[in-house]
């Protein structure tokens, strides 16, 4: 738990993510239009609101379950140690499965379980993260879907957390320490 003040300034806004998210749902549409049922796998805790919303525009027969993986705690650094709490539900051997992250940082996260789940022997397996921050990666990894890339700041919102804050936020917003604003 941070105990310096800060606030959340907009960086994109709920009408921006909704729009960004027709676009990238039609992109997945037409790569997984043969698909018999897509399982779409969500990265918790952060990802809970973008699989909500993504699922939701897909056009696709699709069934959806979860992983919970963890690397942060409460703090803005990643331990990289990434820890699964929770596995999946389903069997995901021979199946089509996108895994839909909130936001890839360092990459240990995503890297860490698609290794995990490709394990299992999926037929395809693919990512999608909402946001990107590529000026911070540790590991050679890119999604096959991204939404926004952004820049080294640390973000809240639309399922991200600060501290298991925030999360409620209706759009993505930076934050910013008001102690180190000058005097
Ligand atoms: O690319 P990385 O540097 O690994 O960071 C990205 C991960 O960090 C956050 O998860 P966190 O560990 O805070 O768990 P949470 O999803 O439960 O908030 C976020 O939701 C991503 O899963
Ligand atoms: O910018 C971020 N905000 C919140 N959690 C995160 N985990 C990785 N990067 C971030």
């Amino acid at each position: 738990m941070s105990h310096r003040p800060y606030v959340i300034d907009q960086m994109i806004s709920a009408k921006s993510i909704a729009a960004r998210i027709e676009e990238l749902s039609t992109e997945i549409e037409k790569d997984f239009r043969d698909t018999d049922k897509l399982v779409v796998v969500g990265l918790l805790r952060g990802s809970f609101v973008f699989i909500a919303d993504l699922v939701r525009e897909l056009d696709l027969p699709v069934e959806v379950d979860f992983i919970e993986a963890s690397s942060y705690g409460d703090a803005m650094e990643s331990s990289r140690e990434v820890r699964i709490f929770k596995d999946l539900r389903g069997r995901i051997e021979g199946r089509d499965v996108l895994v839909v992250e909130d936001i890839i940082d360092t990459g240990h996260t995503l890297h860490h379980v698609m290794a995990y789940l490709e394990a299992k022997g999926p037929a395809r397996l693919k990512s999608i993260a909402l946001l990107d921050k590529p000026a911070r990666r540790e590991v050679d990894y890119k999604p096959d879907y991204i939404g926004f890339e952004i820049p080294d700041e640390f973000v809240v919102g639309y399922g991200i957390d600060f501290a298991q804050r925030n999360r409620n936020l209706p759009y993505i917003g930076k934050v910013r320490f008001t102690d180190d604003d000058p005097a």
